[in-house]
């Protein structure tokens, strides 16, 4: 209860109960947390040394509840480094307010991890762009969050992070171009691209109008995750690098006659989760880890 007015966010006790929990039952002190998107739950598979929690047995945590999101939570190490995977992530969609959505970010704070690595499946926007293009995210637009719908809405705990954050920096501008150089030397630069992310809050796909709309805005591509994490990690001061595959082209055209639907989703990202799961281990292999967290 804030100000005499109830408070649906989760609480500091909420956090540090399963921070806690996750701390007793692991000897993993992970620094480099990765939020698999879906279908790309195979980008922990490189991970040796590995522990697997489902979420169900998390204190506090939500559960998935869609189709390519497994729910587990893995720690495992990658190149001496000790890492944290969740397959699986949570979307407004499902029902989740953006607190629950944003729950593990902040509890990976918690647990010491300085730098965030996310993953999605978007619908290209950009004409350029090809399904299984691989899009390093430059910049997001939060929709959601111009409506109101902001996981840092409500009151600010100053233990994570300050009231009005900057968010012009969001995407570490050192990960994008090690990522690039990644993609250089791993041959597959010529389907890795940069772009602007758009999130919506789905669950249905774009009507044509919308979609139009939204490639005025600026958008490369438009998926349905990802913003309120980006947000909450860089309002507690994570270092964040994030990765869209393009599963699918956006219909901007009224002749168009391909429909989109979310199991042609969940094949393309199986057919590229081997290349993007080579980019996310080389990235965390040759990441430095001298980043230290802004602590407010
Ligand atoms: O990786 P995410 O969960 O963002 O994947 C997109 C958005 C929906 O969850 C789903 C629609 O097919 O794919
Ligand atoms: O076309 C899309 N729109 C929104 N979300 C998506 N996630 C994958 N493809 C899409």
């Amino acid at each position: 209860v804030h100000n005499n007015k109830k408070c649906y966010c989760c609480s500091f006790e909420d956090y540090k109960l399963t921070t806690e929990w996750l701390l007793n039952q692991t000897s993993h002190r992970p620094k480099i947390a990765v939020i698999c998107g879906s279908g790309l739950g195979l980008l922990a598979a490189a991970a040796t040394d590995k522990q697997t929690f489902h979420y169900q047995d998390i204190p506090n945590f939500p559960v998935s509840t869609v189709a390519g999101h497994e729910g587990c939570l893995v720690f495992g190490t990658i190149g001496g480094k000790s890492c944290v995977f969740m397959q699986g992530h949570f979307h407004l969609y499902e029902g989740y307010s953006l607190c629950q959505v944003t729950f593990p970010v902040r509890v990976f704070r918690m647990m010491g991890v300085d730098t965030l690595v996310v993953t999605n499946a978007s619908g290209g926007i950009c004409p350029d762009f090809k399904v299984g293009d691989i899009m390093i995210i430059k910049d997001h637009i939060n929709l959601p969050g111009f409506a109101g719908q902001h996981p840092l809405c409500g009151p600010n705990d100053e233990r994570f992070g300050i009231r009005f954050p900057c968010m012009s920096d969001a995407y570490c501008k050192e990960l994008r171009r090690l990522a690039l150089d990644i993609s250089v030397e791993l041959g597959c630069e010529g389907f890795v691209r940069e772009g602007v992310y758009c999130m919506v809050s789905g669950p249905n796909f774009e009507t044509i109008a919308e979609a139009r709309m939204l490639m005025v805005l600026g958008s490369d591509s438009v998926g349905m995750s990802t913003v309120p994490e980006v947000t909450v990690a860089k309002h507690c001061g994570l270092r964040v690098f994030g990765l869209s595959l393009i599963t699918n082209k956006v219909s901007l055209d009224y002749s168009r006659e391909e429909k989109v639907n979310h199991e042609e989703v969940l094949q393309i990202s199986k057919m590229r989760a081997e290349v993007l799961q080579k980019v996310v281990t080389t990235l965390i292999c040759r990441c430095s880890q001298d980043q230290s967290i802004n602590t407010h």
